[in-house]
C-alpha cells in the first residue's frame, strides 16, 4: 500500500512487473489508508501487507535517503491533550495505538538490505495526522516515543486493516525530509523514491 502515484511507481520499478505482489494505492492519511487496505484485504487473499513509501526521519536515528523497517507501528496522536500532557487512547482505555509487527520478518528484511550495502534502520515508524513541523513537536515525540525512528501518515491506518483480517504487516519507509521545522527545499524526494525502488527490488528477493 503506497499513499501516492509517486510511491507506487517507484515500487514497481523495484519489483520489475512481479505478479506476486499487488501494489495498491492507500490514499494519504491513516483513515483513507485503512479504508482502501481493508477493501483490498476483504476481496483479495493475501499473505503480507506492507506500507511502503516516504517519509520523514528522526535526526540522528535516520539519515536523508535511509531506510527504515518499522519494529512497531505506533499511531503517535491518537489521545488526548490533558493538563498534565498528551494520554495515548491506551492510557484512556480506548484500545491500542501501536500494532506489532513480526520480528522475523524484519530480520529477514534488513539483513538482505543491509547485505545489499543499502543503508537501513530499525524502529519505531509513527503515524501522524500532520506532518511535523517544528523543533518542539520533534522534541515532543522523542520524550513520548523513545526510538521513534520516522514518521509518516499511513502506517497505522493499513496495520489496522491487516490486523483486522489477521494477516502480517511490515512498513517501510525510506527518507525524503527530517522530522522538525519544515524546510521544503532541503527534502531528498529524489533519493527516497531511489531507495524506494531498491528496496522494492530486494523484497522480489526475499520473499520470492
Ligand atoms: O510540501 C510539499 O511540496 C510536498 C510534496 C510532496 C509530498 C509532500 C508530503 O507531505 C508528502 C506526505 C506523504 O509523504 C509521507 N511523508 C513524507 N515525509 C513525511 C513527514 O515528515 N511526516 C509525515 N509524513 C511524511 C506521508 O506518509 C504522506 O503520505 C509534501
Amino acid at each position: 500500500m503506497t499513499a501516492v502515484a509517486a510511491e507506487r511507481d517507484a515500487v514497481l520499478r523495484g519489483i520489475r512487473g512481479s505478479s506476486q505482489f499487488d501494489v495498491r494505492l492507500a490514499g494519504v492519511g491513516s483513515p483513507v489508508a485503512a479504508a482502501n487496505t481493508a477493501t483490498a484485504l476483504a476481496l483479495g487473499d493475501y499473505s503480507l501487507v506492507i506500507s511502503a513509501g516516504i517519509g520523514g526521519g528522526f535526526v540522528g536515528q535516520a539519515e536523508l535517503g535511509s531506510i527504515v523497517v518499522a519494529s512497531e507501528i505506533i499511531a503517535a496522536d491518537l489521545g488526548a491533550e490533558t493538563a498534565e500532557g498528551f494520554c495515548s487512547v491506551d492510557e484512556l482505555g480506548f484500545g491500542s495505538s501501536r500494532v506489532s509487527v513480526e520480528s522475523n520478518l524484519v530480520t529477514l528484511l534488513t539483513d538482505a538490505l543491509h547485505g545489499a550495502g543499502l543503508s537501513v534502520h530499525t524502529g519505531p515508524i509513527l503515524t501522524v495526522t500532520t506532518v511535523t513541523g517544528s523543533s518542539e513537536s520533534a522534541d515532543a515525540l522523542n520524550k513520548r516515543i523513545p526510538g521513534a525512528t520516522a514518521e509518516a501518515m499511513e502506517g497505522y491506518g493499513v496495520a489496522v486493516a491487516a490486523q483486522i483480517y489477521n494477516v502480517p504487516v511490515l512498513e517501510i519507509r525510506t527518507i525524503s525530509n527530517a522530522v522538525g521545522p519544515r524546510d521544503r527545499a532541503a527534502w531528498k524526494m529524489k533519493e527516497a523514491f531511489e531507495a524506494l525502488e531498491a528496496v522494492s527490488s530486494i523484497l522480489l528477493e526475499v520473499l520470492t
